[in-house]
């Protein structure tokens, strides 16, 4: 049974912890220190609050639920202990210099660093625009204005433009945008909407090349404990640990 290392305790981390019936969640590290403790009672997992203790723990792989700021601060050493890592905030991976670095530790470690579909559909065979690039990548996401912390009376157009400039403004939102990039080898642009009717979190994906045109629409549950977060992105991020050990891999 393959060991886990959840790096943040909250929404998602709880749905990881609480739904691990084919992978051993074996310690968890937060930040804030009853987070992990109360997930860790959840799971019977060991809860830290400090991150070279967590890394001392048994584990292969640690799973981040967390933040792009953790991402960065712990993603390289995290992979320089010889562990993959699966990346949930993959808004860490728009910085050009980080992102090149990372993928060099990780080369040089032999170790992978997974990005799950997310929140979105479709990531694997997005991955042909590595070999012809789209002419056009275009993200729509629409959420209730609530899950961006704030207020509207109407639909409103808060952002448009390039995935990696998304991100800094929004962190906590549209990491689906910079892993549509990731896959597809350019980066995505982006409209992203609040509308007060709003009550799932829908992204619409627009792609054209000379392979066809592509549209899809996924409309999201919010989860129970975050609604700016999808529930999809939970159940992603556990269907790859699942697969991790299964010789049967579909997707490209
Ligand atoms: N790729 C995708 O499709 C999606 C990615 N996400 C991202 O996944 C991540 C987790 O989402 P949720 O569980 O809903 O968030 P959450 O806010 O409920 O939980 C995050 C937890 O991580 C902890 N944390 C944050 N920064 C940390 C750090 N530097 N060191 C240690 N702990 C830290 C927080 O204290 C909190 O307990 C977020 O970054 C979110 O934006 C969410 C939805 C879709
Ligand atoms: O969960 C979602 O719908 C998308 C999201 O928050 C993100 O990509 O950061």
């Amino acid at each position: 049974m393959i060991k886990i290392g959840l790096l943040g305790c909250g929404n998602v981390g709880h749905i990881i912890a609480t739904n691990a019936e084919s992978i051993q969640v074996t310690a968890v590290f937060d930040i804030i220190p009853g987070r992990a403790e109360e997930l860790a009672a959840l799971c019977h997992a060991q809860p830290y609050t400090d991150f070279d203790a967590f890394m001392q723990d048994d584990f292969s792989i640690v799973v981040e639920a967390a933040s792009v700021d953790a991402v960065r601060i712990y993603g390289e050493a995290v992979l320089r202990s010889g562990r993959d890592i699966a990346v949930l905030s993959a808004g860490a991976l728009a910085d050009d210099e980080f992102r090149e670095h990372l993928v060099e530790v990780a080369r040089e470690m032999g170790k992978k660093i997974r990005i799950p579909s997310g929140a979105i559909i479709g990531l694997d065979n997005l991955k042909v625009g590595q070999i012809s690039p789209p002419r056009q990548l275009l993200l729509r996401t629409t959420k209730p204005p609530a899950s961006l912390g704030m207020t509207a009376e109407a639909p409103t157009e808060i952002f448009k433009g390039l995935a990696h400039e998304c991100i800094k403004q929004y962190p906590k939102n549209i990491n689906v945008a910079v892993a549509l990039g990731l896959a597809a080898g350019r980066d995505a642009d982006v409209e992203l909407w609040v509308d007060p009717a709003a009550e799932r979190n829908t992204h619409e994906i627009f792609v054209e090349g000379d392979f066809g045109d592509i549209y899809v629409r996924v409309r999201n549950v919010p989860s129970p404990g975050n609604p700016a977060t999808s529930y999809m992105a939970a159940l992603s991020i556990l269907t790859l640990l699942k697969n991790l050990e299964n010789p049967l891999v579909v997707g490209t």
